[in-house]
């Protein structure tokens, strides 16, 4: 019988990188996303390009062996083929997850109805930590039973799993080509947790890695970081694109010391030794800081409010620091500089700024932020980044 896996959000990732590997090892793909035209779209051509870019070279793929579905259009039959599916691969931002769960909790009533005892194992690729356990919360409060609830404890893996290729906005060039392409830079592996739930997925690309809640943290609370925290001096500088901030010496000291603040943090609390800290800081400053591939600023900066938020790349390393008794002085000026991010064409952005001058932003920290006054560290931490955020005012003044 073919082999069949599911992607949901058939974006630059989930096209671009999850496809290429899972069309190459023989599965047929059933995409599903919100952007309804775009699944019509991909239905009616059958095929789509993949552009991949490597050092010095782009090579070309085409993608075909799939099919497509709306999330909310074609919900229920959503449902359906996940009542039979093994393997499930969403790739989608945070704010989406909701949605995601409404479908899993309504194909495990089916799938109990069905008496379909087979294991499903679910894999996340996204820049989130904790994402297992909020999608557990998410599913868990949707189900009604014990009987619904005990199904999905045996039943269904929540796997998270390190998204190891990038995916960039595809040329001019490319889309002329093929408006439906995809561009994304190489490798041929996926990261995953080894909590699989059954035998392990008949997927050759698939590496098993224990410590997934420390591993994400080590890449979007320390690598994820660095690369945002460009981009919100590179914008607040003037700049447009990756590679002009990484010839900015000053951005490159901020960072170097915000990179030592959350590396110290995440490997004291994750329990990774030195050594392994200091060779996540060379990856990522391989990775992000050497620009491989042109990206745009407005990409890697985009969404700050989520960026900003309690448990995301500058709260959750910068309170570890002072849980451990470390000021974390670069983390809070560079979350002071991501508080200034303004670009007309990112909705967040804009929500982010307007809420600034209407409270001002004394209040808008702790909001934007999740910080609680009343705990010593977090009133810490919010000063911290109050006192950064005026101090680079008036140097602007
Ligand atoms: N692009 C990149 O280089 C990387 C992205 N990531 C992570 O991968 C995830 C996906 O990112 P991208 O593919 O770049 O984003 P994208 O914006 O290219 O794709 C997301 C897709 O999800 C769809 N979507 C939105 N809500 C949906 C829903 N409720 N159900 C189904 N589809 C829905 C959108 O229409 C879009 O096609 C994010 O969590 C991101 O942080 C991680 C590492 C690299
Ligand atoms: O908006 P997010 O979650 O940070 O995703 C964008 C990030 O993901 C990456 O594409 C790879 O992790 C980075 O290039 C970028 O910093």
């Amino acid at each position: 019988m073919e082999k069949r896996v599911m992607i949901i959000g058939a974006g630059k990732i989930g096209r671009g990188y999850l496809a290429d590997l899972f069309g190459d090892a023989g599965y047929h793909i059933i995409f599903v996303d919100a952007f309804t035209e775009m699944v019509d779209k991909l239905n009616e051509a059958g095929k789509y390009t993949l552009f991949i870019s490597g050092e010095g070279k782009v090579d070309k793929k085409i993608i075909s062996n799939y099919e497509a579905y709306s999330c909310e259009r074609d919900f229920d039959r959503v449902v359906e083929i996940i009542a039979d599916l093994n393997i499930i691969c969403v790739s989608l931002y945070p704010s989406a997850f909701p949605s995601v769960a409404d479908q899993l909790s309504e194909a495990i009533k089916l799938r109990i109805k069905n008496n379909n005892k087979k294991p499903l194992n679910v894999f996340f690729f996204a820049n989130k930590v904790f994402t297992a356990r909020k999608m557990k919360e998410l599913i868990t409060e949707r189900l009604d039973s014990e009987i619904e609830k005990n199904y999905f404890m045996e039943n269904v893996g929540i796997i998270e799993a390190l998204t190891v290729r990038g995916g960039v906005k595809p040329t001019d060039e490319m889309l002329a080509e093929d408006p439906l392409c995809v561009s994304s830079s190489e490798g041929r592996v996926l990261k995953v947790g080894d909590n699989i739930i059954g035998e392990k997925p008949d997927m050759p690309f698939m590496e098993y890695l224990d410590k997934m809640e420390g591993r994400l943290a080590k890449k979007v609370w320390c690598g994820n970081m660095l690369h945002c925290t460009m981009s919100a001096i590179g914008n607040y500088k003037g700049y447009k694109y990756n590679i002009e901030c990484s010839k900015d010496n000053y951005i490159k000291n901020i960072i170097d010391k915000a990179f030592d603040e959350a590396d110290f943090g995440v490997g004291e609390e994750f329990g990774f030794t030195q050594e392994e800290m200091l060779e996540n800081k060379k990856h990522y400053f391989d990775v992000f800081w050497d620009c491989k591939v042109k990206d745009d600023i407005a990409r890697l900066a985009a969404d700050p409010m989520r960026k900003l938020s309690y448990d995301d790349r500058y709260i959750g390393p910068a309170l570890l620091c002072l849980k451990r008794g470390k000021l974390p002085y670069f983390l809070a000026r560079s979350a002071a500089y991501l508080l200034m991010y303004d670009n007309e064409e990112d909705t967040v952005a804009i929500k982010m700024q307007n809420m600034i001058r209407e409270k001002g932003i004394k209040q808008a920290i702790p909001e934007i932020c999740g910080l609680n006054l009343e705990i010593e560290n977090e009133n810490i931490l919010y000063q911290l980044i109050y006192d950064n955020y005026m101090e680079i005012c008036f140097q602007k003044n």
